[in-house]
């Protein structure tokens, strides 16, 4: 099998230069043949004035069929070279663009993988999913373009003008004219075509937020008899998005028959003047070839500039395309594998004047100080809303801190993803389950033996009694699984991959409590070496462990169970109530 072709990884990704500096070799060669094949393309006219003049030259018996045979097969030869050249600039070209889109694209993917839950969750995956697909094909094109056009408008209008000088210059002039017109209308429209672009895009990402959004909550909108009001929501999306893709096509592609109008007027003028020269009455003194390579050289030309307009808007529309995404462009961030510290003996977890909040939130916990050594479990309990999860989060990175969390002698922040994910595993409040197997989702690509585990979480039974047993597929985000399940198997994965430090953010919430008792004996044993912080919202354990952190009000209180119950009456209160409950149930 071929092996794909080596991604690069762009320094400076934010910068549009970055690209085209990647591509030097393609982009040396579209400029060589570029030269050849536009400098050659003024061939074409000068070869259909001498036909055209051979063949009154032939009519007046001036010159033999031979030579028109012998013209016309030096114009075949010449014609094939200049397609030649063609062919490889576009090939160039193409390969250009396919490299800087792969570039582009492989940049972006590692800085959306690389970023934060709760940087992605900024934006809606919508606008995302619009900015890493349409938005880099339009800077692409706009890109390609640019490139294809500087030669094919650029250097071929600078040969074509170069010879109508050579022939008349005044006329010339005159006749050129109307080209600077059609580029003064296009460089007016550029602010509507920016806008209207823009307004497109922001479309196409709400389009593609409702379409997500229907898909994924279809089952919420049917239950509640609230489909015909989402679809009409979507239909909205919809005519919003065609009545914006119209307008943002509209101004380039309707433009461009406007333009060759214009630049075409100088034709008339040529017809006028030009025969006059043929008649020797006017600027310049010219035979029937002179005049035909000088109407087919502008011609061309005209037809060639007027293109040159539209490119203006081409590039516009990737210049909006590329200020949505650059914002995205991060640095690429390298898998590093390397590290100093000692996995084996990582020492305890020190967390002192630790403050959090969502980012562009207020703090929504101050002043937080715990620590917890290897072989202890640590409760982490409060009221709804409280910051429980929060701290989790920040506890792996997710959530921005200040203060300071401590594993060992190394401050949490300073550690790169990989020594996290070597130090710490983490269980969050929903199952994130992957489209896989039961046995995938826990192993997640790993080879060991994952019996162990089903067990420890209670699950080793139902699982062998299923068809497929552990291979059984868990469906999109787990569908096909219970709630209960689902939260076993999250919770044997995090058991599988056991890290120093087992963060657990409610992992019991979907199980009765008699299983509830036997996983977390189970817990015990498995991670008798480990610091299990265990975040639950259920008390009926705290008394067992051997630390507690109560928050409330945006501080915490860290201290032992028993200390709680005798010092902090809201803790006292809520684990009254839960055992009161649970007293009521069992009667
Ligand atoms: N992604 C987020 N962005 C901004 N604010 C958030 C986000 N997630 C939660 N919050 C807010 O942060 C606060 C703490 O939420 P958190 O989920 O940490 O509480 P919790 O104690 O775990 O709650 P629960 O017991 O209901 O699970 C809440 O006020 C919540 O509205």
């Amino acid at each position: 099998m071929s092996q794909p072709k080596q991604i690069e990884k762009v320094t400076k990704p934010d910068h549009i230069l970055s690209y085209f500096k990647l591509e030097l070799w393609p982009l040396l060669l579209v400029t060589v043949s570029g030269i050849f094949y536009n400098v050659g393309m003024i061939a074409g006219p000068y070869f259909e004035g001498r036909l055209a003049q051979c063949l009154f030259d032939i009519m007046n018996g001036y010159q033999t069929f031979s030579a028109m045979i012998s013209l016309a097969v030096t114009y075949l030869a010449v014609i094939l070279a200049v397609q030649l050249m063609r062919c490889i600039k576009r090939f160039y070209v193409r390969r250009f663009a396919n490299d800087t889109s792969r570039n582009m694209r492989h940049m972006l993917y590692n800085s959306l993988v690389n970023m934060s839950q709760e940087e992605l969750k900024q934006e809606s995956l919508g606008a995302i999913m619009t900015k890493a697909v349409t938005d880099v094909d339009a800077c692409v094109e706009g890109m390609r373009k640019f490139t294809t056009e500087i030669f094919d408008t650029g250097v071929v209008l600078a040969s074509y003008l170069a010879m109508l000088f050579v022939y008349d210059w005044r006329l010339a002039l005159l006749s050129g004219i109307f080209t600077p017109i059609a580029y003064f209308i296009a460089g007016q429209l550029k602010i509507r075509i920016t806008q209207y672009n823009m307004e497109y895009k922001k479309s196409a990402g709400r389009l593609n937020s409702s379409t997500m959004d229907r898909i994924s909550n279809s089952i919420t909108y049917r239950v509640y008899g609230c489909e015909p009001n989402r679809d009409s929501a979507y239909e909205t999306h919809l005519a919003d998005y065609e009545k914006r893709a119209v307008s943002a096509n509209l101004w380039g592609s309707a433009m461009q028959p406007i333009y060759n109008i214009i630049s075409m007027c100088g034709a008339v003028l040529i017809i006028y003047s030009g025969s006059k020269n043929v008649l020797g009455t006017g600027w310049a003194n010219w035979n029937i070839a002179a005049f035909t390579t000088f109407l087919s050289c502008f011609t061309k030309m005209a037809l060639k500039s007027s293109k040159a307009a539209n490119l203006f808007n081409a590039v516009q529309k990737a210049q909006v395309s590329w200020v949505r995404i650059k914002p995205l462009m991060k640095e690429y961030v390298e898998q590093n594998t390397d590290s100093a510290i000692d996995f084996s003996k990582p020492g305890g977890l020190t967390v002192s004047g630790l403050s959090l909040g969502w980012p562009g939130g207020p703090k929504i916990l101050k002043g937080l100080s715990f620590s917890a050594g290897p072989g202890q479990i640590l409760g982490v309990s409060g009221p709804v809303a409280s910051g429980k999860s929060a701290l989790g989060k920040a506890l792996i990175g997710e959530v921005p801190y200040e203060g300071s969390i401590r594993v060992g002698e190394r401050e949490l922040s300073t550690l790169s993803g990989y020594e996290r994910s070597r130090l710490i595993s983490y269980m969050g409040h929903q199952p994130d389950l992957v489209s896989d197997s039961i046995e995938e989702n826990i192993r997640l690509g790993e080879h060991g033996s994952i019996a162990p585990y089903l067990q420890a979480v209670c699950f080793g039974k139902e699982v062998s009694q299923m068809p497929q047993g552990a291979a059984t597929s868990v469906g999109s985000g787990g569908i096909k699984l219970s709630g209960g399940q689902q939260a076993r198997t999250a919770l044997a994965r995090t058991l599988y991959n056991a890290q120093h430090i087992l963060i657990l953010d409610d992992p019991f919430s979907a199980v009765d409590r008699g299983t509830e008792q036997k996983i977390f004996e189970n817990l015990r044993t498995l991670a008798a070496d480990k610091i299990v912080i265990l975040i639950s919202h259920r008390l009926y354990l705290f008394p067992t462990l051997d630390k507690v952190l109560f928050l409330d009000g945006g501080r915490g209180v860290f201290s032992t169970h028993d200390d709680l119950m005798e010092k902090n009456p809201t803790y006292a209160e809520l684990y009254h109530a839960q055992m009161e409950g649970e007293m009521q149930n069992e009667e």
